[in-house]
């Protein structure tokens, strides 16, 4: 797991001796000690002006961007400007499955039940990640299944949006369509499912704070936090004498 924004940034020589870019043999074999040619590599564009989004691109390859996170983490609304900023195919699996059905989801739960509204959200994630490379935002539990989850792992770079309680509630006030927080208390259920649902979803590649500002100042903080885990964003680089 890699965290986002500015303290991922620190352009330090590593503390310890693990086998990092700075410590690895060079193309000669040995070891890269010598300090003369440290390179830093930089933020937004690297030392030949390419674009984050090109280099995100090209290290993505033909993987997908999932996000995965809480309703109201902002996987839909980000995750369609993410997709945009990189040239990419953006699908919402709960779109889809609500195309697959014909229903809304909350028919969906009321009419066939969460268990089958699950297994039709793993068929959906498989169908849309066989299609990729593309931009995918998950429902908010389809990253609690194991199967999803090696799927992801196989076929993409997992991004975690997490949000405070505070915030998710702010969000998910604006709209009522959502089964699992038709409860008498809203705010625990989403507590509750925090609890569960948070060491999980810390099994994604990268995590992003989903705070208060604009959406696409939150799709810069994944944009750099994917080129932070892609591209060693941050390493140092030591050519070998
Ligand atoms: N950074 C942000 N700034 C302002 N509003 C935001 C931000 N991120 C999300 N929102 C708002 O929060 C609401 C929920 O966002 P969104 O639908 O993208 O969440 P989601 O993670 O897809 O939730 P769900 O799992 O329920 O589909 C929307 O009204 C969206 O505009
Ligand atoms: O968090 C969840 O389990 C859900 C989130 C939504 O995106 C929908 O997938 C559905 O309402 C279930
Ligand atoms: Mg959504």
């Amino acid at each position: 797991m890699r965290f986002a924004g500015r303290l991922n940034r620190a352009k330090s020589l590593p503390q310890d001796d693990s086998p990092s870019r700075a410590t690895r043999p060079g193309p000669s074999g040995r070891r890269g000690r010598h300090t003369d040619a440290v390179q830093l590599s930089m933020n937004a564009e690297d030392e030949v002006g390419e674009p984050i989004e090109a280099r995100l691109r090209r290290a993505l390859g033909v993987r997908s961007i999932v996000l995965v996170g809480l309703m109201g983490a902002g996987k839909s609304t980000v995750g369609r400007r993410l997709a945009s900023r990189l040239g990419l195919i953006f699908k919402d699996a709960d779109h889809e499955i609500e195309a697959a059905a014909g229903l809304t989801i909350p028919d969906i739960f009321a009419i066939y039940g969460e268990p089958s509204f699950r297994d039709g959200e793993e068929r959906v994630i498989s169908r849309l990640l066989r299609a990729g490379p593309l931009v995918l935002a998950t429902g908010g539990g389809a990253y609690l299944r194991e199967a999803t989850r090696v799927r992801i792992a196989e076929s993409a770079v997992s991004v975690w949006l997490k949000a405070d309680l505070d915030v998710l509630m702010r969000r998910v006030r604006k709209r009522g369509n959502r089964p699992l927080l038709q409860t008498e208390d809203p705010e625990g259920t989403m507590r509750d499912l925090m609890a569960v649902r948070h060491p999980v979803y810390a099994a994604a590649d990268v995590m992003v704070i989903s705070r208060e500002v604009s959406h696409d100042r939150v799709v810069q903080d994944v944009l750099e936090a994917l080129d932070a885990h892609l591209n060693g964003e941050g390493t140092i680089h030591v050519a070998a004498q």
